[in-house]
């Protein structure tokens, strides 16, 4: 242990070894709050601290994962393995499996993601008979959401005259009962939500004394990452499990809290020091991910913000690059531009894909960036999209498997009873649901009962019925002995899934397949990694649970060696040797719905800094003079967070793709400067431009040199190249030189190409032909 506590500096290995009693670490992005949580569990492990004794809650299950992984690096893997380790929703849903039927779920309650509770709330609003114009499902949902992470119950919201005048002031006097009937039809199909897995927590807990002592008893240490982003839910929690022992260790960043719009309250980093006794408190100032140039800018640019704790960060790691700012005509360009300068600096300075990120403030800017890194080949994933679980043929999967374990579980028996198609229609199902809400069942106890009520279903249909209850009930059976994949295998084959989703023999339907596939093969590694477990059908619910709670970053699938694309909002925590901010416009980031109120724009300026300091050795910001928004092209300006940045930290690239040969453009943009010299001290804002002519080059053109294939192609070219040489490039074809600037080995060519148009090329390592 002595040996990986040297691996700390002074002020991290204080709060790393103060063993018991409440402490926060607040301190800034890249200064090593992770790592101390990382070393601390080891360290108290080292102490004598049983590892089933202590909870550690992160942002993702990734990071719990790596965390446990190092952890296991230094104490062994033996005792890592009984860490309780993960993000609050994962954590506590482990704990509902076991306690939950003091609320009155069963220990294989479904959990229903996004869109299983937003078809169950789209349902209900169709059958009160609403305007489902007025009452949008998302925006309903989003609100009973932030009714659960505030602990506002039914009973509680009918009781709040504030909440129900908002909703009133909404046009949506009804919530009160949407919500109502929400909570009954969750409950009744043995499901919860997102929400419900911290709400029905608390619940447990405030309910339930002895097993709130249980619990205490059992995380005599808690240790909390990313403390700044948990909401009121979470932290009621965390208090509660804390109360005993007061063992409890909070590290977080209020420059990083970035999730207020979904609850997080800033106040739980601010009040930590009020809510137990003799709290200590720890500053760490060092970063060690990045660049002074990073650190800097990013410094700056935090600065801009009121409410904010006074934090000092700085580093002793190298100068480094500047920030570079490009700005681009379209996003057709600026994928371009990213796609080539990962390219470039893949190649000159010999790294992996993994190395680079591209972060975006919306998901659909990654379709630009995608088309240009699929046209170079480089690999590429993209974090957050549709998660893996998400896709229509995977959920049809599991959702056979949810209603074999759970046949109460409305929302899966609505996907698969008529999946693949067997005859039963949509007014049957309405019909079945209607009569399951009139008698107070669920849906598949009034199929099993079909032939005993009234209903207006014909024989011919009640048949398909039967025969799907038979069908659910056979693989019920099989689930008592098989394991979870040979149930799965044969659940797709006999149901005639695996037949539907490629039907049509088409590349999409392969895709499908291809997904189904890997589900399976999912499923077996889970299997095989769960022997211990003697119940099979236990390792089904385990599996199915880990499969709601998946988020796309905690999947490890494909190609290791990728390039990531992601919101800066899933980049929270994580860091890249180069990161690459794109569409920094105004109305995108910071984006137009929240630049109301001095608060919403801090919170923007919050994410920014957190973009900037995922950087470890440099970091681009690009903006585009135009991009479609809403299916228009719009003109758009630099966002303001690029002026924030002091001056001293940035460098302006000379746009690659600007018809420079255009005197008027300059004059009427620079004056007499340079490009490169522009300080963003007002935003540029231009109407669009044309692009330059493309380049045919003139016929009987013949090389007359060869560049050398060593590295060096400096003095080569310094004294033959010149302005309207004409010149070959393996890739790019043919060109004519437009300008050439720079010195020595940083000589750079402004060449327009017969393919990809306007290039700027280093020429040191640019391969090139002079033709003549
Ligand atoms: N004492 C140290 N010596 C060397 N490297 C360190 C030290 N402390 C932290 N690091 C490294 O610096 C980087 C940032 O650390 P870490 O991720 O723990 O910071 P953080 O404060 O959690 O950042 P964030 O606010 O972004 O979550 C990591 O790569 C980590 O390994
Ligand atoms: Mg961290």
């Amino acid at each position: 242990m002595e040996k990986y506590l040297s691996q700390l500096n002074e002020a991290q290995l204080a709060p790393t070894i103060q063993k018991d009693g409440p402490m926060i670490v607040i301190a800034g992005a890249g200064s090593g709050k992770t790592r101390v949580l990382t070393y601390r569990i080891a360290y108290l492990m080292s102490q004598g601290v049983d590892s089933f004794n202590i909870l550690a809650l992160t942002f993702t299950n990734k990071a719990a994962k790596e965390m446990k992984g190092r952890i296991a690096d230094i104490v062994g893997d033996g005792e890592a393995k009984n860490l309780w380790m993960g993000t609050f929703h994962s954590v506590f849903a482990k704990i509902l499996r076991f306690e939950g039927h003091h609320l009155g779920f069963p220990s294989n309650f479904t959990i229903y993601d996004t869109q299983d509770s937003q078809k169950l709330l789209g349902s209900i609003i169709k059958e009160m008979g609403l305007d489902k114009d007025i009452y949008k499902t998302k925006q309903v949902y989003n609100r009973i959401s932030s009714y659960k992470n505030n602990l506002v119950t039914v009973k509680a919201y009918l009781k709040n005259s504030e909440l129900k005048e908002a909703d009133i002031a909404a046009r949506r006097p009804r919530m009160g009962e949407i919500y109502q009937n929400y909570v009954d039809r969750c409950f009744k199909a043995g499901a919860m939500d997102f929400d419900d897995l911290l709400l029905r927590t608390n619940e447990l807990l405030t309910r339930f004394p002895n097993v709130l002592a249980q619990y205490q008893n059992k995380f005599r240490y808690i240790l909390v990452d990313e403390y700044q982003d948990t909401n009121h839910s979470q932290y009621l929690i965390v208090r509660a499990l804390s109360d005993r022992f007061q063992n409890i260790c909070v590290v977080g960043d209020d420059a990083q809290s970035i999730y207020a719009f979904r609850g997080a309250n800033i106040n739980n980093i601010l009040n930590f020091q009020k809510d137990y006794d003799d709290v200590n408190v720890y500053r760490l100032e060092q970063n060690y991910r990045s660049t002074k140039n990073i650190v800097g800018a990013a410094n700056s640019v935090i600065e801009h913000n009121k409410t904010k704790l006074d934090k000092i960060v700085w580093t002793a790691n190298t100068e480094g690059e500047k920030v570079k700012v490009n700005r681009l005509m379209t996003d057709g360009d600026e994928g371009r531009f990213v796609a080539s300068s990962i390219f470039e600096n893949k190649m000159q300075h010999q790294l992996p894909n993994s190395d680079f990120a591209v972060l975006y403030r919306t998901n659909s800017q990654s379709r630009a960036i995608e088309d240009a890194l699929r046209k170079r080949d480089v690999p590429y994933r993209i974090y957050g999209g549709l998660s893996f679980y998400q896709r229509k043929e995977i959920k049809d999967v599991t959702a056979y498997l949810r209603l074999i374990l759970n046949p109460a579980d409305e929302e899966a028996l609505k996907r698969v009873i008529n999946y693949p198609a067997r005859g039963i229609g949509q007014t049957t199902v309405d019909r079945l649901v209607v009569a399951a809400n009139g008698f107070g069942r669920t849906i598949f106890e009034v199929l099993q009962n079909i032939d005993k009520i009234d209903i207006n279903i014909n024989n011919g249909t009640k048949n398909k019925l039967k025969d799907f209850v038979t069908l659910i009930d056979s693989f019920q059976v099989m689930n008592q002995t098989a394991n979870a994949f040979e149930l799965t295998e044969h659940v797709t084959k006999s149901t005639g899934l695996i037949r539907e989703v490629n039907k049509e023999g088409t590349p999409e339907g392969q895709v499908r397949l291809d997904n189904v596939e890997e589900l399976l093969n999912a499923i077996k590694d889970f299997v095989e990694g769960q022997i211990e477990l003697a119940d099979a059908g236990d390792s089904l619910a385990e599996f199915l649970e880990d499969v709601a709670l998946a988020t796309d970053l905690d999947a490890d699938k494909g190609n290791p060696d990728h390039v990531a694309l992601m919101t800066i909002h899933m980049a929270k925590g994580l860091e890249f040797s180069y990161v690459y901010i794109v569409g920094m416009e105004e109305d995108l980031f910071p984006s137009a719905m929240s630049m109301n109120t001095r608060s919403e724009l801090e919170e923007e300026r919050r994410l920014f800094y957190v973009a900037l300091t995922r950087a470890e050795k440099q970091a681009y910001l690009t903006y585009t003079l135009s991009r479609y928004r809403w299916g228009k092209l719009i003109d758009a300006e630099p966002s303001r967070f690029i002026e924030e940045i002091d001056d001293q930290f940035v460098e302006v690239l000379t746009p690659i793709n600007e018809p420079r040969q255009n005197p008027m453009l300059s004059a009427d943009i620079f004056g007499d400067i340079e490009p490169s010299q522009i300080r963003f001290k007002k935003p540029i804002k231009r109407k669009k431009e044309a692009k330059p002519a493309k380049f045919v080059a003139p016929k009987n053109l013949k090389p007359v040199s060869k560049s050398s294939n060593t590295n060096d192609n400096t003095n080569l070219f310094d004294d033959k190249l010149a302005v309207g040489n004409f010149v070959e490039h393996a890739r790019f074809g043919k060109g004519e030189v437009l300008k050439i600037e720079g010195k020595g080995p940083d000589v750079k060519a402004e060449i327009n190409f017969e393919v990809g148009g306007v290039k700027k090329l280093l020429l040191r390592f640019a391969k090139l032909d002079v033709l003549g």
